[in-house]
């Protein structure tokens, strides 16, 4: 079946959705609450200790139903199958989607060009595993003999978020190795980053999908110029691995056959840390750890194509995301995991959501007309609370919140995780439920103020609530939990890309500044500035002068 192409403004359900939007938009979501005792048990989904309530939302039963047509209209199923399947569904680049592929333990059968995909992966799994094991058991060494204790990712974007989201998530389960990340073409990162190093204990990880980036591989010249400055060429065999579909230019590079990890042109940059893009997770947390956060995220695979798309997790987050940004007119969402452990979250997910969804010009070639992909956004819990929820509680724009927190804490101190909680669940309410006028006039009559002043207060006490929120309450913090939640929106990006008609595997916007930036620095470094717009012109010339 041919991948669908289907414009949602178009079907049945759409207008039948608008029109619903027009008659149901005032409500308040605590009304809807007030008159139906069952709400919060129906519009909650249990799985595989994850506790999803999505009753906090502007919704009913009709709303919810009329949102799985337009799912069915715009032939969700024959889309998950060909994405499952490994059908070129990235057309613009003619690329298979198999991120599922990286964490699927047994043998699908899935071919790519012919080539059973799940060996090839398997091969680069053992590879990583015996690589991980020699470096974190000490057997591997660098070039004066002694044990590495220092790993350095160097990538940007895919080749770095997902990695340093995941480490950093899953700190509680690593081991001695300390891990650092250079992405920044600032020279300021990576040498900040040197100054804490030992050349002898340090092991460099160049990862980029393409290995032609920019900032990746000029990161690396400087750490290899850094590091021959202490040892030799031949040591470089020693402390520096790659991973890459290019496996050519990492030969260029001089890094050794026995230090290169392939990947393969059909996992997204975004997509990529279930691959060997992810060796400094497993060089952190050791193999078995990275094969559960796989595993995690194959469950989750497993949920997002056998439920019922009324109890699908990633179906039911994507559809009420697109009922906020395509009927109520919100163009952001918010991110707040009430968990310091996720603090990169938000920014990994940035680049998933944005990077994919972030398209005006539909399936056919056609640009939209109707919105596309939110603006990701989002801190930890409780920062955000002290920070930006003012604008979220009393502002005047519609932001729709996933709250993610955890049952049990990792370090065992109940009296933080309570109070952390307590404030996980009280935003929630909050939001919802907002403050009324009758409830300030309470508060503020006892505080001896006159009548007058305390009705010219009242206006900005007073909470509207109403404002939604998801609430993704999961038993524990571990490698296959965060599998899980990883895997849960990457399904919803693509639920929503289906929907709105759009390629969300391609990411042809971030090319013309890449263009730009190579004719200015030859510009720059020439001394010639070429033809630009005043403006441009001007800061060149002034940059210069
Ligand atoms: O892994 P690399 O080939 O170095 O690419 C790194 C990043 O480059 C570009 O900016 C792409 O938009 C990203 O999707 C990608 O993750």
């Amino acid at each position: 079946m041919p991948f669908p192409k289907i414009n949602p403004s178009t079907t049945q359900a759409w207008n039948q959705l608008r029109a619903h939007y027009e008659r149901t938009h005032n409500r308040h979501i605590k009304d809807l609450f007030a008159s139906d005792p069952e709400r919060a048990s129906r519009m909650s989904l249990r799985w595989n200790g994850f506790f999803v309530d999505y009753s906090k939302n502007r919704v009913d039963d009709e709303t919810l139903e009329l949102l799985l047509s337009l799912a069915e209209a715009c032939d969700l199923e024959t889309a998950m199958d060909a994405y499952f399947d490994g059908e070129a569904i990235n057309q613009t680049e003619g690329r298979a989607v198999l991120h599922t592929a990286l964490r699927n333990g047994s043998d699908s059968g899935l071919e790519i060009d012919g080539e059973p995909v799940e060996k090839e992966v398997g091969r680069v799994r053992e590879h990583m595993r015996a690589f991980c094991e020699a470096v974190i058991s000490g057997d591997k060494k660098g070039y004066t003999g002694k044990p590495f204790t220092d790993v350095v990712n160097v990538g940007i974007g895919g080749s770095d978020l997902g990695p340093v989201m995941v480490t950093e998530a899953l700190q509680f389960y690593s081991n001695h190795l300390r891990t650092h990340f250079v992405s920044n073409v600032d020279g300021d990162h990576v040498h900040e980053t040197l100054r804490k190093l030992n050349p002898e204990t340090t092991l460099f990880v160049i990862v980029s999908k393409s290995f032609t980036t920019q900032e990746t591989l000029s990161n690396a010249l400087t750490i290899k110029k850094w590091f021959l400055e202490h040892a030799t060429q031949a040591d470089i065999a020693k402390h520096f691995a790659a991973v890459s579909t290019n496996t050519a230019k990492i030969e260029e590079f001089g890094i050794a056959d026995a230090n290169v990890f392939p990947m393969w042109d059909w996992v997204g940059g975004r997509f990529s840390l279930w691959s060997a893009v992810g060796l400094s997770i497993a060089l952190s947390i050791g193999f078995d750890q990275f094969e559960a956060l796989l595993s995690g995220a194959r469950s989750m695979d497993r949920h997002f194509r056998e439920a019922p798309w009324k109890e699908n997790i990633p179906v039911i987050l994507g559809l009420l995301s697109i009922w906020y940004n395509n009927f109520h007119g919100a163009e952001t969402e918010a991110v707040i995991p009430y968990s310091q452990y996720l603090h990169r979250l938000p920014a990994y997910l940035q680049q998933g959501i944005m990077e994919s969804n972030g398209k005006s010009v539909d399936r056919n070639g056609v640009p939209v007309a109707y919105q596309t992909g939110t603006i990701i956004w989002g801190e930890p819990g409780t920062n955000s609370q002290h920070a930006f929820f003012q604008l979220i509680h009393q502002g005047t724009k519609l932001i729709p919140a996933d709250f993610i927190g955890f049952r049990h804490s990792l370090h065992g101190d109940r009296e933080h995780h309570l109070k952390l909680m307590a404030n996980f669940f009280a935003q929630t309410e909050a939001l919802m439920n907002g403050k009324t006028p009758e409830a300030v006039r309470d508060e503020l009559s006892g505080q001896g103020l006159g009548d007058d002043a305390l009705e010219n207060l009242l206006p900005f006490k007073v909470f509207e609530g109403n404002k939604p929120t998801n609430t993704i309450l999961i038993e524990r913090l571990s490698p296959e939990s965060l599998g899980a939640l990883v895997a849960l929106y990457e399904h919803k990006i693509f639920v929503q890309g289906v929907i709105w008609n759009i390629f969300s595997y391609d990411q042809w916007g971030v090319e013309l500044g890449k263009q730009l930036a190579s004719t200015i620095l030859s510009e720059l470094t020439s001394g010639q500035v070429g033809n630009h717009d005043t403006s441009t012109l001007q800061l060149l010339q002034y940059f210069k002068s």
